[in-house]
């Protein structure tokens, strides 16, 4: 389960979901599109449904990956740990992981029951520039792979200020945000 605002998904996104399920036993990538992260409050936060649309199109090609908009119909924040419930009642055959950034660890033992998070499902952490706290714990996995200093803080920043996002997000992703004007 890769979780994210994905405001919007970048080449970033897709190296990590692509990495993690060839170098480790996940058999697919599900992105949970957030509709709202409890810890962020961003102005420049698009309708869920656009960046559930982006995430689609990022997607549309590859056979192992999935997006859901599951929390759409959840609470407000989203909590990652009642997701994970929910999946796992709904589906209870599938065995279930987070993929996250190293940026994550920093503040994860302030999640909603971090320690049912790290007992019942484990993460695989993707290493993020100048964000990797150690973190020991038997299910906490660190994926060795290139570093990667791309965000949706930048993007966002450079439509806003008129500059090419060409090569960091998919072209489909990039011709929806052009088309509809987002993030000026
Ligand atoms: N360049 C990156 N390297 C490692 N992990 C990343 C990278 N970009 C995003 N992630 C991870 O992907 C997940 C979803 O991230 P998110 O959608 O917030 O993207 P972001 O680029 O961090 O966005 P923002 O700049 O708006 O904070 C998080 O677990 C985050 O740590
Ligand atoms: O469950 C929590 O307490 C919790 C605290 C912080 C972040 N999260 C989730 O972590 C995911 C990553 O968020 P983001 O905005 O960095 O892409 C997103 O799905 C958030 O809802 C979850």
């Amino acid at each position: 389960m890769f979780f994210g605002s994905f405001n919007p998904i970048h080449i970033g996104h897709l190296i990590i979901a692509n990495i993690m399920q060839d170098q480790t036993d996940l058999d697919e990538v599900w992105f949970v599109v957030s509709p709202q992260n409890p810890f962020k409050k961003q102005q420049s936060l698009l309708h869920e449904f656009d960046r559930l649309r982006m995430v689609e199109l990022a997607i549309a090609d590859h056979f192992h990956f999935r997006a859901t908009d599951v929390e759409f119909h959840m609470p407000r924040p989203s909590y990652t740990i009642d997701t994970l419930t929910l999946l796992s009642e709904k589906f209870p055959n599938h065995t279930f992981k987070l993929i996250v950034g190293g940026d994550n660890l920093t503040h994860f033992h302030k999640w909603k029951n971090h320690e049912v998070i790290l007992a019942e499902y484990g993460l695989y952490v993707y290493p993020r520039p100048g964000e990797n706290p150690s973190f020991d714990h038997p299910n906490v996995h660190f994926v060795e792979a290139p570093l990667m200093d791309i965000s949706a803080t930048f993007i966002r920043n450079a439509v806003k200020t008129g500059h090419s996002v060409k090569y960091l997000l998919p072209d489909a992703v990039e011709g929806y945000i052009m088309d509809r004007k987002l993030f000026v």
